[in-house]
């Protein structure tokens, strides 16, 4: 059955107004991102520290979570994509699926105000389940929101160049990361409110229809071809080429073709998610590793989260060096660096990260006490006397903690202060010039002292206190304060960032140029997913491969990822290179369709799948 030529869609590009060879309409595509980057990056930043400080979840736990709701904000891509190619159209997915993530921002704001179940106003919140489920109510919201923006602008942003523009779509992928890593350096000064800036350039987008329901197309395609090969398995039956020609019988040779293009892209992304693993691990990881060193940086004093910063800041400089300089470079040199070669370059710079974040470890290693672990426990004792005291502790004595410190009872009834320290202070954030005053009714007195990052002290104050001006207060120093400074984890934000321009700028720009026309989304968003199983890695790597040393976790992942890209070498060595759009023409011609009937064919395809439900007797109405 075919359509009556009234009711066929002919598809007509519009004609876009153009500034410097592009769309204009790019300029709100590209502030969009921007801004959906600087919303995402700027909560994602300070996450793992909340769920460490605010939550008061261990280290492990935190970076789970942490990695959990990063793997879910790039798998919910597909939903996105599949919402977005069947039914809204990348547009208008983007505008409601946005209005989601700001109220999932907002659920996570409130999460944050302990005030709201801190009913004696200690500080502290009292309901903690009550803070914990806002807040992951507010992630999921946001994951959903994000993985429904995420795979349509870069693929949206595309959709705007017409074919004479080819050199300029190359360099919107690399504008559009600029923007990307703008967005996220810029996150903490900027408030999401600009997100309005897309909805403005509504009346210059080329806006395609949704093409049908394609994933469920595709689906059906492959579950049909492999059912076929199933039972025509008999040797008795000739081999075809590629087993999705098993689906010949009875669906479109272009969508056949179409499935082949993005499945060959889908096997080579098999060895990704590794990078991804290693990557994500600056917001949780290597944010817990800042933590323990010292960010004095003179002039200014950097936090272990805005740490992260380095990475957006190295990329705005790093993507205009590489396309600008070193790639024409390469290429002048007469070597080919194909996309794909780049993305193993880039893999094993991001291995380099990790021996070098193995090797700062090592250095801040040395430098921390030895603190006690689950069965143990540190017991420290500062004698106030002036002569020497012996302590001995009888195994069986026990231990009387009291409100203002610990006290130890000994088997020689030898009474001192005690003070015990289990972990780092909170955030490493102690090195600032502190003034305290001390009271008892009318009597005051002042003293100022300087902490270093990740310091803990114990102040003796004696009865004489206030006679003297507090002069005899004493000082014991618990915890050096963190001697390895921050700076030393600028190699590895390097090294990483140098990888990411060179994987993941080009893994972007591969994504969408190997995609056919109407699966450019769903390509987009397998990308992504990559991403997400990257995170998921590390989760269980966190939470089962429970390393004792950090630098040997830090190790394990960049040998686990140099061996990766030695087997994603090898693929990408069989890899051929293709141009979706000729593919797709050859298959026209095969067919004896015309170019220009080329939007007739979803529509065909719909017509199939719409024969087979009124088969089943599913009653359905065709606009
Ligand atoms: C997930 C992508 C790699 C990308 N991230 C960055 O560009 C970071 C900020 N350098 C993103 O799309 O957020």
């Amino acid at each position: 059955m075919r359509y009556p030529p009234t009711l066929l869609i002919i598809a007509t590009k519009k004609l876009t107004a153009e500034c410097c060879g592009y769309p204009i309409s790019i300029f709100f595509i590209v502030v969009n991102e921007f801004c959906e980057r600087f919303s995402y990056y700027g909560m994602r930043a300070v996450l793992v520290l909340y769920f460490r400080y605010f939550l008061l979840w261990d280290d492990d736990l935190a970076t789970s979570i942490y990695h959990a709701f990063v793997a879910l904000c790039y798998l919910t891509p597909i939903l996105g994509a599949i919402i977005a190619d069947s039914w809204l159209g990348k547009f208008k997915t983007i505008i409601y699926l946005s209005i989601v993530y700001a109220i999932g921002q907002v659920t996570m704001a409130i999460s944050t105000i302990h005030d709201i179940t801190d009913a004696n106003r200690d500080g502290t919140p009292d309901n903690f389940t009550f803070h914990i489920a806002l807040s992951m109510l507010g992630l999921i919201l946001i994951a959903l929101g994000t993985g429904g923006i995420k795979p349509c602008v870069a693929a949206f942003g595309g959709d705007q160049f017409q074919e004479h523009q080819s050199r300029q779509l190359n360099t919107f992928f690399s504008v559009f990361y600029l923007c990307i890593n703008a967005g996220s350096l810029l996150s903490t000064l900027i408030t999401p409110v600009l997100r309005v800036v897309f909805i403005a350039g509504s009346g210059m987008y080329v806006k395609t229809d949704p093409e049908g329901n394609i994933m469920w197309s595709v689906c059906k395609c492959i579950g049909f071809a492999i059912k076929n090969r199933f039972r025509h398995r008999s040797s008795s039956y000739p081999k075809r080429e590629h087993w999705m020609d098993w689906a010949n019988e009875k669906y479109d040779k272009l969508l056949i073709a179409q499935i082949k293009m993005v499945l060959k892209v889908l096997f080579l992304y098999i060895p990704l998610p590794m990078f991804w693993t290693l990557f994500d691990q600056k917001g949780s990881r290597w944010t817990l590793q800042a933590t323990t060193m010292s960010g004095d940086f003179g002039a200014f004093i950097l936090q272990p989260d805005q740490m992260q910063t380095v990475n957006p800041i190295l990329i705005l400089t790093l993507v205009p060096i590489m396309d600008r300089l070193i790639f024409p470079l390469i290429q002048k040199c007469g070597l080919n660096f194909s996309p794909l070669k780049r993305m193993t370059v880039g893999m094993l710079f991001a291995a380099m990260a990790f021996v070098s974040a193995a090797l700062v470890q090592i250095e801040i290693d040395k430098t921390l006490p030895n603190f006690p672990s689950s069965s143990e426990s540190q017991l420290k004792v500062v004698n106030t006397y002036s002569t020497t005291l012996n302590v001995t502790i009888s195994p069986n004595e026990h231990l009387l903690i009291e409100s203002f410190g610990v006290q130890l009872h000994t088997s020689k009834h030898t009474y001192s202060t005690i003070s015990y320290v289990k972990s780092k202070p909170r955030e490493g954030k102690n090195a600032i010039r502190r003034d305290f005053v001390l009271r008892h009714g009318e009597q005051w007195c002042e003293f100022s002292r300087k902490f270093g990052f990740g310091a803990s002290y114990t102040f003796l104050i004696p009865s004489t206190v206030f006679s003297d001006d507090c002069e005899s207060i004493t000082e014991v120093e618990d915890m050096k304060p963190n001697s390895v400074h921050m700076a030393l984890q600028i190699p590895q934000y390097f090294l990483i960032t140098t990888g990411e321009v060179m994987f993941s700028v080009t893994g972007l720009q591969f994504s969408y140029s190997q995609a056919p026309k109407n699966m450019k989304s769903v390509l987009q968003a397998g990308w992504l997913c990559t991403n997400a199983v990257g995170n998921i890695i590390v989760l269980i790597v966190a939470e089962l491969g429970k390393l004792p040393k950090q630098w040997a976790e830090y190790l394990l992942f960049a040998s686990l990822l140099v061996a990766v890209s030695i087997i994603f070498s090898i693929m990408a060595y069989f890899y051929t290179y293709i141009d979706p759009a000729e593919i797709e023409a050859q298959v026209r011609k095969e067919q004896g369709l015309e170019p220009e009937e080329m939007e007739k064919e979803t529509l065909e395809m719909e017509e199939k799948d719409e024969d087979q439900k009124n088969e089943q007797g599913v009653k359905q109405t065709k606009i």
